[in-house]
């Protein structure tokens, strides 16, 4: 962790009256589950949601952080600790929204990470945390949502937050691995669950300003606007948008899609989560 943390990104107040081109029933009466709810993007992602019409069930592992999401937002939101690596913890998860609002709509896993190393030096550790966290949490939520789906003959669709993979992002391998899984795991469902009725697709963030890029070194940060054609850093309330289109009745059409939002970093630009190395300045 790099010594000059700072608080980056949209503030809940700035998010929360962020002009949006959605309307302000887009989700009424749905229940939303949202993992990582209470991190930069997850709360983006919440703080819309419920001002949508959804209520939001915020999930994650820190209960404090977590209550004072909820608190703000009253009763279109509750607070449900849980590590998404744990398969019975995501169980329990399931079963007590399911006892407490009789349904759930639509799931966003933003929950994930990674820290930025040289792929070579990753421990064996460090690798199965970031698999763990990113493709087996990801997976038992994604299970858990349609299971229920399945058995309530409920519709559902499921939102997952990854990285881009078309690019050789630097020092996230171990991250680039686990969301490729998470993409073609997606696609795979998407087909299979399509008789459940239920959608499943992915959001692709670029560099988006999140306290998560306390992760990175100052040096590093103040290069990702670098990342993309637009030359600057994108914000969490973009992802959200991007979340409630696939969620909401304007995604009915769409499964097994990645939605990249990136400012065409894809395109253009540089991304050296570990500082850009002596070779590839040409030097
Ligand atoms: C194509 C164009 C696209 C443009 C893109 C533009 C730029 C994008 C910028 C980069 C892309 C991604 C950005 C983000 O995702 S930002 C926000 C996400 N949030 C985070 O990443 C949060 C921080 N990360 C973590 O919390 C952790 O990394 C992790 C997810 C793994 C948490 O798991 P866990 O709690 O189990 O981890 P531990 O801390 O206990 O560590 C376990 C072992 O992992 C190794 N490790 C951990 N940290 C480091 C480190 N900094 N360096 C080296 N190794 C590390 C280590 O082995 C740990 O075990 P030990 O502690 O026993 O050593
Ligand atoms: N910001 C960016 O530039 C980009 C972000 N992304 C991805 O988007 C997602 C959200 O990122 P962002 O909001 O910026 O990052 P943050 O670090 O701010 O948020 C991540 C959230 O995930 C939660 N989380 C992590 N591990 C677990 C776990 N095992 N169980 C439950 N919750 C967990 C954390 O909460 P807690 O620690 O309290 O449990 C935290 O609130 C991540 O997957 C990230 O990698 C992708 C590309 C770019």
């Amino acid at each position: 962790m790099d010594e000059q943390q700072t608080k980056v990104g949209l503030s809940d107040d700035e998010l929360a009256t962020h002009p949006t081109v959605y309307a302000a029933d887009t989700l009424k009466d749905q229940v939303a589950i949202v993992s990582g709810g209470a991190g930069g993007i997850g709360r983006a992602i919440a703080l819309l949601f419920a001002r949508l019409g959804a209520h939001v069930v915020l999930v994650g592992r820190d209960q404090a952080k977590l209550d004072a999401l909820a608190a703000r937002l009253g009763d279109k939101a509750s607070a449900h600790v849980a590590d998404i690596r744990d398969p019975d913890a995501v169980k329990a998860l399931f079963a007590a929204v399911w006892g407490e609002h009789g349904r759930v709509d639509c799931l966003v896993n933003s929950a994930g990470g990674q820290f930025p190393q040289a792929a070579i030096d990753f421990s064996v550790k460090g690798w199965n945390a970031v698999i763990d966290t990113n493709l087996n949490g990801t997976w038992y939520m994604m299970q858990a949502a349609a299971q229920r789906w399945r058995d309530a003959k409920h519709p559902g669709a499921i939102v997952n937050i990854v990285v881009v993979t078309t690019h050789g992002l630097y020092g996230i391998a171990h991250s680039i691995a686990a969301r490729s899984g998470v993409i073609g795991l997606s696609r795979a469902v998407a087909v299979e669950w399509a008789p459940l009725d239920i959608r499943v697709n992915c959001v692709a963030p670029g560099a988006i300003e999140t306290e998560g890029w306390n992760v990175y070194t100052s040096e590093a940060r103040a290069a990702y606007p670098r990342s993309n054609p637009m030359m600057r850093a994108g914000s969490a309330f973009d992802i959200a948008e991007a979340c409630v289109y696939l969620a909401a009745p304007s995604g009915k059409f769409i499964t097994g899609e990645t939605l990249t939002v990136d400012g065409g970093g894809q395109l253009w630009g540089e991304t050296w989560t570990t500082g850009k190395p002596d070779y590839f300045r040409g030097g």
